[in-house]
């Protein structure tokens, strides 16, 4: 890719697109913006020079930060349309009471949107347009705040949110190329004037493009280190699977249980990912949390000071040689959610959720609670396999304030099932860790 400003042309995007071939269904993130309308219209080109291509969906988020922001996100809809290809727009309600961070806020709201949608729509995966400049202007961030080696490794081609696979066809292609391929093909774009906005982090760094290119920091040159640096993190993230795969036990109910000898005995490396992970997996993805803090837990658990402790959303228990990790119930609850018949959700970020056509009316689904497994313990068997805390947070399918099921898929029936139409699956990953 020698030629940064020229459209793309179909050998480069036939390799960009490889690693999509075989899904029945896709996704993909436009917000009007030229890199996602590029990779929309790349997207086309695709799926005409294949017949059996999969059907693609494609998703905007209405920030509402900007008064164009809904028309912007109108010629989106009406451009796929014309592609043949179903859109949708989600509007994000941001809470204005919270003055800081609206761009980090944003970007999770827009993630969390486009996952539980693809979770509805029973899409496995979805497509950004991250570019190689992307990449570039990452790792210089990342380097100014000191990070360690996975935040070097800048974005990753293939990532997951939620259970959704997040696929990034164009990281190694340039920006201008995009905007050569957008134009070539005729298709109008948005600009985001926060692009230029020097309140913003990534802004500030574009209006040092040329100082840094004088100093040899092109983005093809930390694109390259970052995509050095991915492939050390790729094989520590595969040598933390291996460890799973044989050191955790993983729940269909959503806990995790660690063999605690072989955790502290483990390279940190491996132990700090391994807990990183499972809290990730378990904890319906609250906060983002601190390196220093899981750290400052493994540490603990070596010097046998780990009492039980919350981090992330999970309540973490050590003792008898095991480490429980499990979503914690906080005060505040877990949100609750009411299923039609015939529908399908994503519940707290762990859970699919879905109700059969056949059943008789909506149901709620909540968090058992405390009383509710207290009142299960005896008549439910698989409950007993996992620990007494986990078992608070888990799906429970209620009707007119009765408790009509429990149901997890992977596990036994449960005792209350007076209603078998709803069903709950864990949505992490069976094959990477052993259930
Ligand atoms: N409002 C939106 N609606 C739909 N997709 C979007 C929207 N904003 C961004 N995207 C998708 O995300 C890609 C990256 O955009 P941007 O760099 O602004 O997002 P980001 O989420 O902050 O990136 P990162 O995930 O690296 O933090 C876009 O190319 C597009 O595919």
């Amino acid at each position: 890719m020698t030629d940064t400003h020229s459209p793309l042309p179909e050998s480069v995007w036939e390799r960009c697109f490889a690693p999509l071939t075989g899904y029945p269904r896709l996704a993909v993130a436009v917000s009007g913006g030229p890199d996602s309308m590029a990779l929309l219209h790349l997207l086309r080109c695709w799926t005409e020079s294949r017949g059996d291509s999969a059907e693609i969906t494609v998703l905007t988020v209405d920030h509402g930060l900007r008064p164009e922001s809904a028309s912007e996100a109108a010629v989106v809809a009406d451009i796929a349309g014309e592609m043949g290809f179903t859109h949708r727009t989600f509007r994000w309600e941001p809470d204005t009471t919270e003055a800081s961070g609206i761009q980090a806020r944003a970007r999770r709201a827009r993630y969390d949107l486009m996952a539980r949608y693809c979770h509805e729509a029973g899409i496995p995966a979805l497509l950004t347009a991250h570019h190689l400049d992307d990449q570039a202007e990452t790792l210089l961030m990342r380097l100014a705040r000191g990070s360690g080696l996975d935040g070097l490794a800048a974005i990753p081609s293939r990532g997951d949110w939620a259970g959704i696979a997040i696929h990034r066809p164009l990281l190694d292609v340039p920006k201008a190329r995009l905007i050569a391929t957008v134009a070539a093909a005729g298709l109008p774009y948005a600009k985001d004037p926060s692009n230029t906005d020097s309140r913003f982090e990534r802004a500030r760094l574009r209006k040092e493009q040329a100082a840094l290119q004088a100093l040899g920091l092109t983005p093809e040159a930390l694109a390259l280190a970052a995509k050095r640096l991915s492939r050390a993190r790729a094989a520590l993230d595969e040598a933390a699977a291996e460890f799973m795969a044989s050191a955790v036990r993983l729940s269909c109910a959503g806990s995790a249980e660690v063999d605690g000898v072989r955790l502290r005995d483990a390279p940190d490396e491996i132990a700090l990912r391994t807990l990183q992970r499972l809290v990730a997996m378990t904890g319906g993805r609250q906060e983002p949390v601190r390196l220093a803090k899981f750290e400052t837990l493994l540490d603990d658990l070596r010097a046998d000071h780990a009492a039980a402790r919350t981090l992330g959303g999970c309540r973490i228990v050590a003792g008898s040689g095991k480490l429980q990790i499990a979503r914690e119930l906080r005060r505040d609850g877990i949100a609750e959610l009411i299923l039609q018949p015939g529908e399908r959700a994503l519940w707290d970020n762990r859970f699919v959720v879905s109700l059969a056509d056949t059943a008789e009316s909506p149901v709620t689904v909540r968090a058992l609670g405390e009383a509710g497994a207290r009142d299960l313990a005896d008549r439910t068997p698989w409950l007993n396999d996992i620990p007494r805390f986990a078992r608070f947070s888990l799906p429970s399918c209620w009707r007119n304030q009765a408790l009509v099921s429990i149901s997890c898929e992977g596990l036994e029936p449960d005792a209350v099932r007076a209603d078998d139409t709803f069903n709950a699956r864990f949505v992490h990953l069976w094959d990477e860790v052993g259930s």
